[in-house]
């Protein structure tokens, strides 16, 4: 059972219990039951999972709830808590200060994405002005260093590793001492990783932190590990001090729930999770969005947030602007191609703008995606505008459809030298993305005004599910999840009024 289907199993539980004409003990209880069982399918920890439902049972108390009482929403509010307080030790974890000196190192077992992880982690800082810098202490795997010194170099962040030297604990020292001096903020610690927990391991673990001190170690745990996830965890914590957790290759199919049981066995928080191989497919964690998308009631917020990620700060006020305006001109589809480009394959998240459909930079064929915008651009080079014309209608700042008749699409296919066919589809394709865009005028006002609760007054779901890209109405759980989200909106106070729903 991979993530998304649990939440969709918690849901539905909820959704059956609000269906009983009575919420008695029993339909607590056969709640209660469902999501036992649905997290334990989930590979979260059986102590954990009875625990939640313990402490469920504690806080709804049906016998003291007075008629009238919103017994429901108490419910509700009562497992979207227990699970945020499964994925939250309560503490956060140390956090580096930029431009001070600060020693992360990386635990895990051998396969986890340790050293794919370390450099997402340092390339997710560089981007944002820190000064990273990568160690290998491996010594264990042959081809570590290699493979530590190619993702560094792509990623142009200094390393330090050796191919003789056989003591992980000698490379460490000299790696933090190197970079200290070249003044790194972040200096990155990759450690071995075996098999399978093993006494060798973790001495070793344990003597290269004594001599580097970290200020935080972050355990690496693969998300596909199930059931063992909480001993694995626990085994790690006890040797050496864990203060983060960051779950990688959240975009496969495992099942996830091993992520719940490592923050309890390790009291430390998920900080990050890797949802690919490429360098930036790393996410920042948060509990309650991730909970929330979890049971599918989606995470506005986080679309906004993405679009703040991706799009350049200077050109953000504009392209709301356009949002609003619904006014989708082949310049700005231009312009939105051009970060399209400069982002690489975190165009994926770009994709969650309207239209512009994760067909146009589908995963894992990101080169053929690029080439195909670079046609369009080339194409659209050769349309009319204030630079290259004296006509008085520019094409590029057209946004009426019809303006392109066959006789100005065959100059453009000659002035690019490109065939007729692609200055067609090319068309298409804008017509296709401008449909999306004026859909989303509403959402794009909303946001301007920054207040999205105003979403829910002035649409409703049918209305919004059309203004969505596809993809991001999938990870609000579809029609249901986006209503679900809405009524939330509408009462807007509080995590309660996300299940919506009337009063029992
Ligand atoms: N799909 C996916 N693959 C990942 C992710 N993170 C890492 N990988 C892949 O997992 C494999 C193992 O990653 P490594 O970084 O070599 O693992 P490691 O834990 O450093 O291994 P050792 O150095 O042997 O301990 C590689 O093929 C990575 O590309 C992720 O978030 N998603």
């Amino acid at each position: 059972m991979v993530l998304a289907q649990l939440g969709g199993s918690i849901s539905r539980a909820i959704q059956q219990m609000s269906n009983a004409t009575v919420i008695d003990e029993k339909a607590l209880n056969d709640c209660l039951n469902e999501i036992t069982r649905a997290l334990l399918q989930s590979d979260v920890q059986f102590k954990l999972v009875r625990d939640m439902q313990t402490n469920i049972k504690k806080i709804v108390n049906l016998d003291d709830l007075a008629a009238g009482h919103n017994k429901r929403k108490i419910i509700q509010q009562a497992i979207f808590n227990e699970l945020c307080k499964m994925l939250d030790p309560g503490k956060p974890s140390f956090t580096p200060k930029k431009g001070k000196t600060n020693v992360v190192m990386f635990v895990g077992l051998q396969g986890s994405g340790k050293t794919t992880t370390c450099t997402k982690y340092a390339y997710y800082h560089q981007k944002k002005g820190w000064k990273p810098a990568l160690v290998c202490a491996d010594t264990f795997r042959a081809g570590a260093f290699d493979q530590l010194k190619q993702n560094a170099t792509k990623a142009k962040i200094p390393f330090y590793g050796s191919y003789t030297e056989s003591d992980p604990v000698k490379i460490a020292v000299e790696g933090v001492e190197r970079f200290k001096e070249e003044n790194c903020d972040l200096i990155i610690v990759d450690t071995s990783g075996r098999h399978k927990q093993e006494a060798s391991l973790f001495e070793e673990m344990r003597q290269v932190s004594e001599a580097t001190r970290p200020d935080l170690v972050i355990f690496v745990m693969d998300s596909s590990i199930g059931q063992a996830a909480f001993d694995q965890a626990q085994a790690f914590k006890q040797s050496v001090a864990v203060g983060a957790v960051i779950i990688t290759k959240m975009d496969g199919h495992a099942k996830g729930g091993g992520a719940l049981s490592a923050v309890a066995a390790t009291k430390s928080p998920v900080i990050f999770i890797g949802t690919g191989e490429h360098m930036d497919e790393f996410e920042v964690f948060d509990v309650k969005p991730f909970v929330s998308r979890l049971l599918g009631m989606g995470d506005l917020s986080g679309f906004m947030d993405k679009i703040k990620e991706v799009v350049p700060m200077d050109q953000q006020p504009e392209l709301l602007q356009k949002l609003s305006e619904g006014n989708f001109t082949l310049r700005v589809m231009y312009e939105q191609f051009q970060n399209l480009l400069k982002m690489g394959p975190i165009g994926q998240v770009f994709s969650m703008l309207p239209g512009f459909s994760a067909d146009l930079m589908p995963k894992g064929h990101e080169k053929e995606g690029q080439a195909k915008i670079k046609r369009y651009m080339t194409m659209m080079d050769s349309m009319t505008n204030q630079g290259n014309t004296r006509l008085p209608v520019l094409e590029l700042d057209n946004s009426n459809p019809k303006l392109m008749n066959e006789s100005r699409m065959m100059r453009i296919a000659r002035g690019s030298g490109r065939p007729l066919r692609e200055v067609m589809e090319l068309f298409e394709e804008y017509k296709r993305i401008a449909k999306a865009w004026s859909n989303m005028k509403g959402l794009g006002k909303m946001a301007k005004k920054g207040d999205m609760s105003s979403l829910s007054r002035n649409m409703n779901a049918q209305q919004m599910s059309k203004a969505l890209p596809p993809q991001m109405l999938k990870q609000f759980g579809g029609m249901g999840g986006l209503q679900n989200l809405m009524k939330q909106m509408g009462s807007g106070k509080d995590m309660m009024g996300m299940f919506g729903g009337g009063d029992k």
